[in-house]
């Protein structure tokens, strides 16, 4: 009696004792993000993946933040890349810029190098409204429709972008196969948009949550990009099935006999 009293003890100490550092560990990002006035504990995210991976927001960069609201990842993006800081409390919104406007081509570039700038330039897109990122520019549209890719076009205004990040996520169901299916079609988009507007050279951070069709689309970044990494941030739930894929050296599609080639000598080495 004695011997199974102390088994169920022991087993639900256990499974206390995980909950309490999941919620331990959710609320120590959470906490932090209200005490540094963060818009979300998702700007943590950003920044360690920034930092673990060759900085790749940088000074007068051109970012295209998909899934932006409410707003973390963009203030951190915002604060590396140097925006143009406009002091009005609106955003610089597509819709006030033209209604009727007509997208602009990209004017595709050779080199594999980001031009200088002094100032960076950031888009973010949702289908939710968020509050103004001084000096960023806001798309507000679903990503599932043209219209939107359209409107990110034209606020690009002819001009390659250095990184497209995607933090877009479906309003969870619980139910994981769902949540999973959803978020790849999602991330699925992201890489389009991605494969359309990334310079050569270019970057792709993308969140995903696991559950079988990340392999293949693993697959698909190793065809456009040199290196590709699967990571998990430290402020990510560690119950949550949430990783982020991060893709360097973007290979615009013209350009792919040269990526084998990469490969190949990456293997020959
Ligand atoms: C996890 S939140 C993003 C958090 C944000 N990156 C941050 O740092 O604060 C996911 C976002 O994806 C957006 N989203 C989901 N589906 C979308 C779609 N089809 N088109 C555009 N945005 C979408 C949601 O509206 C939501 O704001």
């Amino acid at each position: 009696m004695l011997r199974s009293v102390s088994r169920v003890h022991r087993v639900s100490t256990r499974g206390f004792t995980t909950q309490w550092k999941q919620q331990r560990d959710a609320d120590v990002y959470a906490y932090r993000a209200i005490k540094e006035g963060m818009r979300s504990r998702a700007a943590y995210k950003l920044d360690e993946i920034n930092k673990r991976f060759g900085n790749f927001l940088r000074q007068g960069a051109i970012v295209v933040d998909l899934g932006a609201a409410p707003g973390g990842f963009s203030v951190v993006a915002s604060k590396h890349i140097h925006l143009k800081s406009i002091t009005h409390d609106r955003w610089n919104s597509i819709e006030d810029m033209d209604s009727h406007f007509a997208p602009a081509d990209i004017a595709r570039s050779v080199g594999g190098m980001q031009v200088r700038r002094k100032f960076g330039q950031l888009i973010c897109v949702d289908k939710q409204d968020m509050d103004p990122v001084p000096g960023a520019v806001f798309v507000r549209g679903d990503m599932n429709t043209d219209n939107t890719y359209q409107k990110i076009l034209y606020a690009l205004n002819g001009k390659e972008a250095d990184v497209v990040i995607s933090d877009m996520a479906p309003s969870t169901t619980g139910q994981k196969e769902q949540d999973h299916f959803q978020i790849m079609q999602l991330a699925e988009e992201a890489l389009h948009v991605a494969d359309k507007v990334l310079r050569n050279g270019g970057t792709f951070c993308c969140k995903i949550f696991s559950g079988g069709d990340e392999v293949d689309f693993r697959k698909d970044l190793e065809s456009s990009f040199l290196k590709v990494k699967g990571f998990k941030p430290a402020a990510s739930r560690k119950s949550s099935k949430e990783i982020y894929y991060i893709a360097k050296g973007f290979v615009p599609a013209h350009l792919t006999t040269e990526l084998s080639d990469a490969k190949q000598d990456d293997h020959g080495e």
